[in-house]
């Protein structure tokens, strides 16, 4: 997904990212407040921002770093909080910065193939959906396989995504071979010279082996057509998870080589810190984030803006 700087710095952008963190940032913003009000910055309070950011699913090994990074910087000084606030977005951005990459196509690959994984619920169709939205809006071409092919439902709401942005969807029965249709899908895809082709998968969890038997052979017959497929892998990721999305991207990355994560519902969580926590740990490109379940709430991945967003408000 890529945008032009203009709509990424834009008041629309920002406002909604802000909105979607106002949940996050109260807890942090707030917490900070209640440290940092004529205190020093000494090792009790440095101690006690460690246990906020902890608490706010940065996670102890990103808590543990901004802390000391803060301690070097104003050590046994009185700081304000708006000062403690500055200094702690600024050194977030630079921890998201590596990660914040844009989902870029391949020209040279008709049609970028991009396979969509995640546990149920996370946001797997929306985020599909939203991307389909977002990319014909650039002019590009796009075609949908519905291959969650486990839940009736999935294939449904898929469709419907597929008709809100005229955008073609290849569906089978409930229960159908789901490597079967996204070989139909991409040939499908192909003939039609797409520019973009997005392939749902089922994403039970509870049954690993089938699930890395089902996505390998998705994988595999993907490459009968274009040995390249898929260009890319995104994991979707629900936000309000927290600590548990760190596990997921473990469990994932074991089954497919992962490109990218795509983090939903940061609207109405106070969980949004999980982002730095993962972005810290596996250095994933964090490829868009969702702030809603409108076509319009999946937007790139700004580190500033959401450093800023998460600590600031
Ligand atoms: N608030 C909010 N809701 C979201 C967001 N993304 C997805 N949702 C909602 O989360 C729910 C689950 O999303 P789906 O897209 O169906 O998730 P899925 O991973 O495809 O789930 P399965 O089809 O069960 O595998 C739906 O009600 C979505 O509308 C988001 O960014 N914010």
């Amino acid at each position: 997904m890529s945008d032009t700087t203009n709509e990424k710095s834009g008041s629309g952008w920002l406002s909604r990212l802000k909105r979607g963190l106002a949940k996050s940032s109260a807890k942090l913003s707030d917490g900070i407040t209640g440290i940092f009000t004529k205190r020093r910055l000494d090792a009790a309070s440095l101690e006690e921002l460690e246990e906020l950011l902890i608490a706010a699913d940065l996670g102890p090994s990103v808590a543990a770093k901004l802390a000391e990074s803060l301690r070097k910087r104003r050590f046994e000084k009185d700081i304000a909080p708006e000062a403690v606030r500055g200094a702690l977005a600024e050194d977030i951005a630079q921890i998201l910065k590596p990660v914040a990459k844009s989902l870029t196509l391949d020209p040279a690959h008709r049609p970028h193939v991009v396979l969509v994984v995640g546990v149920n619920g996370s946001g797997k169709t929306t985020t599909i959906g939203k991307l389909a939205h977002y990319w014909t809006g650039q002019g590009k071409k796009v075609w949908l396989a519905a291959g969650d092919t486990f839940r009736a439902a999935a294939i449904e709401q898929l469709q419907i995504w597929g008709e809100r942005t005229r955008t073609p969807v290849v569906a089978g029965a409930s229960g159908a071979d789901s490597a079967g249709l996204a070989f139909e899908a991409l040939e499908k895809a192909k003939a039609a010279n797409a520019d973009l082709l997005l392939i749902d998968t089922a994403g039970r969890l509870h049954n690993k082996a089938n699930l890395m038997a089902e996505l390998a052979k998705i994988a595999r017959v993907l490459k009968k057509l274009d040995p390249a497929a898929p260009q890319d892998c995104l994991l979707v990721l629900d936000a309000t998870t927290g600590q548990n999305a760190i596990a997921q991207v473990e469990t994932f990355r074991q089954i497919v080589p992962l490109t990218g994560l795509v983090v939903t519902k940061l609207d109405g969580t106070a969980r949004g810190g999980i982002v730095v926590a993962l972005a810290e740990r596996f250095g994933l490109p964090v490829v868009a984030v969702g702030v809603g379940e409108g076509a319009d709430d999946l937007r790139p991945f700004e580190a500033e803006a959401f450093a800023q967003s998460l600590v600031e408000g």
